[in-house]
């Protein structure tokens, strides 16, 4: 199986409008591909705060028209990132669009854990409150987007609904790029499962990207890793290695869940 990450830069010098027809191009390019990634909010930078109400979208928006076009046109799963979502009756979310090859979006996943803490997404988005896999022929994807990493209680989740891929677009800053690769990592090991961790490249609001995306077997082996700068990775994957590290090293059976809460016992 194999994936392209697409780590495009983001940066002002840049319309959005532009940016699509390049990320269109790009997704293009990867034909003969099994699964491409592109980042989270990439059309308007994920920490372009003032601009999230201006440009947000419907889910059959302008990006949804470029994306499900050029997965159809490449034949290609298209995981393509996240727009900024209008819901029109309720607020803004962080809405990711997985496409299939012909071109119809597959399913979307709401973010379910804003970065911002009182600020920013945290307080301009909702919540996401559902679980997403997707079914491949040869995979099954979880879908967490960027903060997400951070919380391995909804990788778990994901796992035990039948997830052996896990993908993470994101726009992680370059000052918590020790973070990203580590938690990538963490993810893969303990979930025993791919990491398709795909981040932006260039500066939007003031803040650097962290770039570096990166693509971690089962057995936490990083298979390949990006700079900071504009690339697309292009990895193949084996399915069964997923099956053959859960198998050889059984450590998810051993999981202890319906423990009880700590009680007073000395
Ligand atoms: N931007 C995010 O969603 C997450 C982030 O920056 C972090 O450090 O976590």
């Amino acid at each position: 199986m194999r994936a392209s990450l697409i780590q495009i830069g983001v940066n002002p010098d840049e319309s959005i409008e532009a940016r699509r027809l390049r990320a269109a191009s790009l997704v293009r390019e990867q034909r003969g591909a099994d699964l491409v990634v592109l980042p989270e909010l990439w059309p308007v930078g994920a920490f372009a705060y003032e601009s999230f109400a201006t440009e947000a979208e419907s889910l059959d928006g302008p990006t949804y028209e470029a994306m499900s076009k050029a997965a159809a046109d490449a034949g290609v799963w298209l995981h393509a990132g996240s727009i900024v979502e209008r819901d029109p009756d309720g607020p803004l979310y962080n809405t990711s669009l997985v496409f299939s090859p012909d071109g119809e979006l597959a399913r979307t996943y709401r973010k379910i854990h804003r970065f911002g803490f009182d600020q920013g997404e945290a307080v301009m988005m909702g919540a996401g409150e559902e679980l997403v896999t997707v079914r491949l022929p040869e995979a099954t994807l979880g879908l967490a987007t960027c903060y997400d990493l951070r919380f391995p209680e909804l990788f778990r989740g994901l796992v035990d609904a039948g997830a052996t891929v896990l993908v993470i677009p994101a726009g992680w800053p370059a000052r918590r790029r020790e973070h990203w690769t580590l938690l990538a990592r963490a993810r893969a090991v303990e979930n025993q499962s791919y990491v398709l961790a795909c981040g932006t490249a260039g500066t939007h609001a003031g803040v650097e990207q962290a770039g570096h995306s990166i693509v971690v077997d089962p057995w936490g082996e990083v298979l390949a890793v990006a700079g900071p700068a504009e690339e697309t990775l292009t990895v193949d994957l084996d399915p069964a290695k997923v099956t053959e590290t859960r198998e050889q090293f059984p450590a998810l059976k051993d999981r202890r869940l319906g423990l009880p809460a700590p009680g007073n016992r000395r």
